[in-house]
């Protein structure tokens, strides 16, 4: 696939948190890169009011901030913010899609981009059905001839449970964009720590053999943030962690370390395989909802606000921020091991990553040094920060005697020289660029996961006594969560413990 030689990027919410955090600085890294069409050209809309000038100064500030200091430079900083424009509209009013055809007419001629445009929808999640639909009302949904491509990108969370997923993926988006032209993101899919699992797993002759259920005990999935819901309180408090977290990043994460070999690595083969492990998450029982699923709400400690002091936040909310649950796969490979997933704001530490819990040996021969006997073999796949893996296995001390403690084996990232791109943004958005769709979610893959999920959020919601346990800001969350593991034996390994190897820097 080629990259274009022009396209106007049109972004919905253009005056928002993911235009001016991710968005920009991903274009302008791109720019940087070298990666943008030629004749490039930023619609950016939103209901605020700004001239093109005014919305230029406001994303060079921000470009300022958010960059690494590495990446600033001031001359490439100005030609950049010379592509972007602005208008200003309500995206809701489907009257104001009629000037914006007109003001996407005209910036065409000025750049010639040939009609080819990418629409970006950074906005609330409330206006991705009827956005698709405005467009469609004015035509600006239909190619024009061979360059002037249409294409659709809809952040992430898709739908609101799965009736409206589904409505979404048949009512407004097939009626106005083909399958093809929808770009489904999950930036968790374009971090390189992510996809580099599936190098792991298939590049490598030793891991898949013992990649299943007769030699894995559980695997323990953590993504949590250690800042609160800052000036997104209005989005978060109707979103909910399991809305927001769970069912895409989470479970993204638990596909891609639970799916068969792909028969290629391409937008089929890929997704085929992830849609297949949505399609086998074992089913919830009122019982696992109970028993299995923990919810919490960070609550004021020392200096740290509590959720409900949050701004736009309801003071008697009870939205989650924290959700911990087991999840179990029935197929061959995975049958009766346990998933356990856990996402959290306002927790110790920044941290997302994956440890595969081995069995353990069936008898221990040696004595344990310093009476910490070696657990089994844990395979850590750090995605974010400090990116590596460790693999933790067990050898005798030195000396006399025969005892035995466990060590580290690493690979960071950092020992290559370069760490990955921090910014997903920037792989994914190229990728929409050149139309490669291999790394976002497909329709089937969105509904499997809303009908896995969507249980759980009538049971919370049909449920008022099922309990959103309080947890003080800074802590790693419920302690009913670590109950939750008991039963079967285990603990939640907080990253400050298991990870041995400096070089994998742990800020606790
Ligand atoms: N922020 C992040 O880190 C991430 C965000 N996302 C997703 O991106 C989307 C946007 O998030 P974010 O940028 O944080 O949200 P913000 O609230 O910061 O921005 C929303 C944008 O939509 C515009 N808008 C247009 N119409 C409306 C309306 N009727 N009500 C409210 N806003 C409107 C707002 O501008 P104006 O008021 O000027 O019209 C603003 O530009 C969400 O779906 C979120 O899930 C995904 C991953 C990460
Ligand atoms: O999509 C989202 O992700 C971020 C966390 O992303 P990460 O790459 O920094 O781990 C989360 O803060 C946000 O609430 C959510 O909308």
């Amino acid at each position: 696939m080629d990259k274009p030689k022009s396209m106007i990027m049109v972004i919905f919410g253009a005056s928002g948190d993911l235009t001016r955090r991710k968005l920009m600085p991903a274009l302008y890294l791109l720019y940087k890169l070298k990666k943008l069409p030629v004749n490039f050209a930023v619609l950016g809309v939103a209901r605020t009011q700004y001239t093109d000038e005014e919305y230029r100064e406001r994303i060079n500030l921000q470009l300022h901030r958010f960059l690494k200091a590495e990446d600033l430079n001031e001359s490439l900083i100005d030609s950049f913010v010379n592509m972007l424009h602005y208008f200003s509209m309500d995206p809701s009013n489907p009257n104001d899609y009629l000037h914006l055809q007109p003001k996407l007419l005209e910036l065409d001629t000025k750049i010639e981009s040939g009609e080819h445009y990418l629409y970006y929808l950074a906005t609330p999640p409330s206006l991705y059905g009827v956005i698709p639909q405005y467009l469609k009302n004015v035509g600006l949904n239909l190619d024009k001839g061979v360059r002037g491509k249409k294409r659709i990108v809809v952040e992430k969370p898709f739908g609101y449970n799965l009736d409206s997923a589904l409505e979404l993926n048949n009512v407004y988006y097939k009626d106005a964009f083909r399958e093809d032209q929808i770009f489904r993101i999950d930036h968790y899919l374009g971090k390189e720590t992510v996809q580099n699992i599936m190098a792991l797993r298939f590049a490598n002759s030793i891991f898949e053999p013992v990649w299943n259920r007769n030699y894995i005990d559980h695997i323990e999935i953590t993504a949590v943030e250690n800042m609160g819901v800052e000036q997104r309180g209005g989005y978060f408090d109707e979103t909910g962690t399991l809305r927001d977290m769970v069912q895409n990043h989470l479970i993204q994460l638990v596909a891609i370390t639970a799916m068969e070999p792909p028969m290629a690595f391409n937008e089929d083969s890929f997704r085929d395989e992830v849609a297949k492990v949505y399609q086998s998450l074992t089913p919830l029982t009122e019982k696992d909802m109970h028993e299995h699923i923990v919810r919490g709400q960070y609550v004021a400690s020392e200096n740290k606000k509590g959720y409900r002091e949050e701004k736009d936040v309801d003071p008697l909310s009870r939205t989650e921020t924290y959700v911990a649950m087991k999840l179990g796969i029935s197929n061959w490979r995975w049958n009766s091991v346990p998933f356990y997933i856990r996402t959290g704001k306002q927790m110790p530490t920044k941290v997302s990553e994956i440890i595969v819990h081995f069995k353990p040996t069936p008898f221990l021969l040696f004595n344990c040094s310093d009476k910490q006997c070696p657990t089994a073999n844990q395979l850590i796949i750090r995605i974010l920060p400090d990116e590596g893996i460790v693999l933790k296995f067990t050898m005798k001390v030195p000396g006399a005697g025969f005892e035995v403690k466990q060590v580290a084996m690493d690979f960071s990232y950092k020992s290559l020289g370069s760490l990955p791109s921090e910014d997903a943004y920037v792989r994914l958005i190229e990728d929409c660029m050149i139309g490669d769709p291999t790394l976002f979610t497909r329709s089937d893959a969105v509904e499997a996961s809303w009908r896995f999920f969507t249980p759980v959020l009538n049971f919370w919601e049909t449920h008022p006594e099922i309990p959103v346990y309080g947890y003080p800001a800074g802590t790693w969350g419920p302690k009913e969560s670590e109950a939750m593991m008991q039963e079967h034996g285990v603990q939640w390994i907080n990253p400050c413990k298991n990870l041995t190897n400096t070089d994998l820097y742990c800020e606790l």
